[in-house]
């Protein structure tokens, strides 16, 4: 617990006064730190020199400096100091009276921290710590390529007493919580790989991304309630066992495969499952993946607290070229709107650059590698998950399979609250009794409830949805007779084939007695005749 300093000076225990002393000690420090920079050179070398060695008889007080800027390789921002920024700004920042305000790169909103020489005590496992925010002020006027030449940094001062606690157990301590509450405030990213490596600022990357600002969430996904709230639980308490998978011996990770014909939310429901535990989301297009050991360097590339989504999996691999070749062959997929068509047709361009196989893959989800880093998802969606290979989804690389399907009562109830603000309707049940006679995705159903126009009021979207259903209703009834009229037709061209075929079999048959009566004739007519010639 932080609280501001405490100058009540009454009624002092010996270790209040040592307290005290420090903490004037430290305010000492600080300030020094602001007027050495008013001192020649030469002359704060010797001060420094002498005054330090003469604290340090009789002052119990141990200092760290974490500062802004990590010295080796490049100018980047140290963990450590943001992790601590965020710490003190959260705890500190209904207590510091002197706040500054910024808008930090990536964060959703303005973070407040504590303003430079700002001092603050904090409390944990019973021990007193001060923290102090501060900077140095450069001697030269050169202008520094990187702007802003003001070295801050943060200092923690502890009694020598407590020295194993703070490195053990209360530096962790603040490190976590800072980057929980990181992650709790900063903006999350939807990233897709690149199909080469590439450098942002002076880092290299494989991934590029958005901010990911998708607003699906459970509320607004439409399936049945007991359903959802199961996945929901699922998935919450994925995220809180981490010690369980340490216990039993896993890799923190769990795999979710999505099926289901399309628009029946598989999409969104990666959307949702970003939002519920505020997950960064890695789109992997495997297309674009040279080979095995490139995604293997994708994986490792990937962050904690993440799901990483290969969608359509039945149609991006390579290694399902065999399946999708005969597929196209068959004729099937052409029912697949002009997006997926296109898509389709890049993959296809792509493929031949892709060298990812079905080993690779699997290694990828469960392999050795599989288990650097942890706390993240991995969902396939497919809308053919009878053409997966078994090995890719059992239990262990897919550990939850959720099959999506057409619209049922209960979430057209829920869409009907998204988009309609119904809670209930004369037309329900009307509505209810047509679904259950007709496959419609949610994503019609959607479509139709949605208004087109000011005009148009609740009564008029039910009313279209209706037509819709029944609409659709009419279409299934002629497909399915269209089908039924092609499979007797079918039927009876495989009988008629059959039939001649047995006829021809037949006559086959009946020539070659024929054949065998005429040779067996002609042999009798030849042993008589040699008979009559002997005799
Ligand atoms: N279960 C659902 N709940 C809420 N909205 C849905 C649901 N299913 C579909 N929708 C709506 O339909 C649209 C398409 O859904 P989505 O992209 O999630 O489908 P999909 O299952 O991923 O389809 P595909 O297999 O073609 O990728 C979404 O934008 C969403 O508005
Ligand atoms: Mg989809």
């Amino acid at each position: 617990m932080l609280q501001k300093k405490n100058k009540n000076k009454n009624k002092m225990t010996g270790g209040e006064m040592w307290t005290q002393i420090g903490s004037s000690l430290a305010g000492l420090m600080f300030i020094w730190a602001m007027f050495k920079q008013y001192f020649p050179f030469e002359m704060e070398g010797h001060l420094q020199k002498y005054t330090q060695k003469l604290v340090s008889l009789f002052y119990p007080y141990i200092h760290i400096t974490f500062h802004e800027f990590t010295t080796e390789g490049f100018y980047e921002r140290s963990k450590a100091y943001m992790a601590i920024e965020r710490y003190l700004s959260t705890n500190s920042s209904t207590r510091a009276k002197r706040l500054k305000a910024d808008m930090v790169r990536d964060s959703k909103s303005l973070v407040l921290s504590m303003d430079d020489y700002e001092e603050i005590i904090d409390e944990f496992k019973g021990i007193k710590v001060w923290w102090a925010s501060s900077k140095n002020i450069p001697r030269s006027q050169v202008i520094s390529f990187y702007g802003d030449e003001e070295k801050r940094f943060y200092m923690l001062m502890f009694h020598r007493r407590h020295r194993e606690i703070v490195n053990r157990f209360y530096l962790n301590h603040v490190m976590d919580e800072g980057k929980a509450i990181e992650v709790k405030t900063r903006k999350r990213k939807l990233y897709t790989n690149n199909r080469s490596e590439q450098w942002v600022g002076y880092q290299r990357t494989m991934w590029s991304h958005v901010v990911f600002e998708h607003p699906a969430t459970f509320d607004t996904l439409a399936m049945e309630e007991t359903k959802k709230k199961q996945i929901m639980n699922d998935l919450i308490t994925f995220t809180k066992s981490k010690d369980y998978y340490k216990k039993i011996g896993k890799a923190w990770k769990r795999g979710y495969l999505l099926f289901g014909p399309p628009g029946t939310g598989k999409s969104t429901m990666i959307a949702a499952m970003a939002n519920l535990l505020e997950y960064d989301v890695y789109d992997l297009e495997l297309t674009a993946v040279k080979d095995n050991t490139e995604l293997r360097k994708l994986l490792i590339d990937t962050s904690n607290k993440s799901i990483i989504v290969i969608e359509d999996i039945d149609c991006s691999l390579d290694l399902t070229g065999q399946r999708k070749k005969k597929e196209e062959k068959d004729g099937e997929g052409e029912g697949k709107d002009p997006v997926s068509k296109k898509k389709n047709e890049d993959d296809e361009k792509s493929k031949d650059s892709s060298k990812v196989t079905l080993s690779g893959l699997l290694n990828f989800i469960d392999g050795l590698w599989s288990a650097c880093g942890g706390e993240r998802i991995i969902v396939f969606t497919t809308n053919y998950v009878e053409k997966l290979d078994p090995a890719l989804i059992r239990r262990g690389r897919m550990d939850k399979h959720i099959e999506l399907s057409y619209c049922c009562f209960e979430a057209f109830k829920v869409l009907a609250r998204n988009y309609l603000d119904l809670e209930s309707h004369d037309l329900f049940e009307t509505i209810g009794k047509l679904l259950e006679e007709t496959k419609i995705s949610p994503a019609d159903v959607a479509e139709n409830l949605m208004p087109k126009s000011n005009d148009e009021d609740a009564d008029a979207c039910l009313a279209n949805l209706i037509d819709a259903i029944e609409k659709a209703k009419e279409e299934a009834k002629a497909k399915a007779e269209e089908e039924e009229k092609e499979r007797a037709k079918a039927e009876e061209e495989k009988k008629a084939k059959a039939e001649k075929e047995e006829k021809d079999k037949e006559k086959e048959h009946k020539s070659d007695e024929a054949v065998e009566e005429k040779k067996t004739a002609g042999e009798e007519v030849k042993e008589n005749g040699v008979k009559e010639n002997g005799g």
